[in-house]
């Protein structure tokens, strides 16, 4: 479970397509939203987007492997598709807040490797929710006031990677994906492996 967690802007979408695009071997985590959707984004690929009883309901039901009041709006984890895929050896990249990364980790702590944007300054951060076009003033106003609590919990990640120049950043996410990887514990059939090399 590969997590992706920024302040609003700082670049984690553009980072989890590029891997997407590059890495055949992980999967996006789509998410269940109550908010609207932007222009091109896709229902079912960008975002499963509900309205509250839904949400409600899924909570309810215990359907959601974590969930999260951000920016006015609730968005949760489903849960079925995520333990299957996990079961089945898939990893699953994960573009969420810290609060649903701290209850991802909570459960799961050993599967989970938890990485944190930063922009290189709050200007150019600012810059980029502007020059997106997504937001109103109002939606863009409300996530700058959050950017300075939402860097505040930088610490509990295990990686921090400064987005200044976007392949650079990309470069050190592909890294850390592929390190964390290698890691002895994740990778499967290395006794067999290894005893066929022994014997
Ligand atoms: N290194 C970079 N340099 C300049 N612009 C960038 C860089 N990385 C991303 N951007 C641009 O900044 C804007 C915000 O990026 P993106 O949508 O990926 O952020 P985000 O963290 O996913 O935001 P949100 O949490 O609001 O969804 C986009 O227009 C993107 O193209
Ligand atoms: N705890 C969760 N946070 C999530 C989830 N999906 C997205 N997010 C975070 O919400 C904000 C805003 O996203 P936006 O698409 O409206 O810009 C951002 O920090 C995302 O990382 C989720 O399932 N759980």
């Amino acid at each position: 479970m590969f997590i992706l967690s920024s302040p609003s802007g700082a670049g984690k979408t553009t980072i989890a397509r590029r891997l997407l695009d590059e890495d055949g071997k992980i999967a996006m985590s789509v998410s269940v939203t109550t908010r609207q959707p932007r222009p091109g984004e896709v229902d079912g690929k960008d975002y499963q987007f509900v309205d509250q009883p839904t949400f409600q309901r899924m909570v309810d039901d215990g359907e959601m492997l974590e969930w999260a009041e951000v920016f006015g709006n609730n968005y949760g984890t489903p849960k079925a598709h995520i333990k299957a895929g996990l079961k089945a050896g898939q990893d699953f990249l994960f573009d969420i807040d810290w609060q649903g990364t701290q209850q991802l980790y909570q459960r799961m702590e050993t599967d989970v490797v938890r990485v944190f944007l930063l922009p290189p300054s709050i200007d150019a951060l600012e810059g980029r929710l502007r020059n997106r076009n997504t937001d109103s003033d109002t939606v863009i106003d409300g996530r700058m006031a959050r950017a300075r609590s939402e860097i505040s919990h930088w610490d509990g990640y295990d990686f921090v990677v400064v987005n200044d120049n976007i392949d650079e950043c990309f470069g050190k996410v592909k890294t850390i994906l592929e390190a964390e990887r290698m890691r002895r514990a994740r990778q499967t059939g290395l006794v067999d492996f290894t005893r066929g090399l022994m014997r």
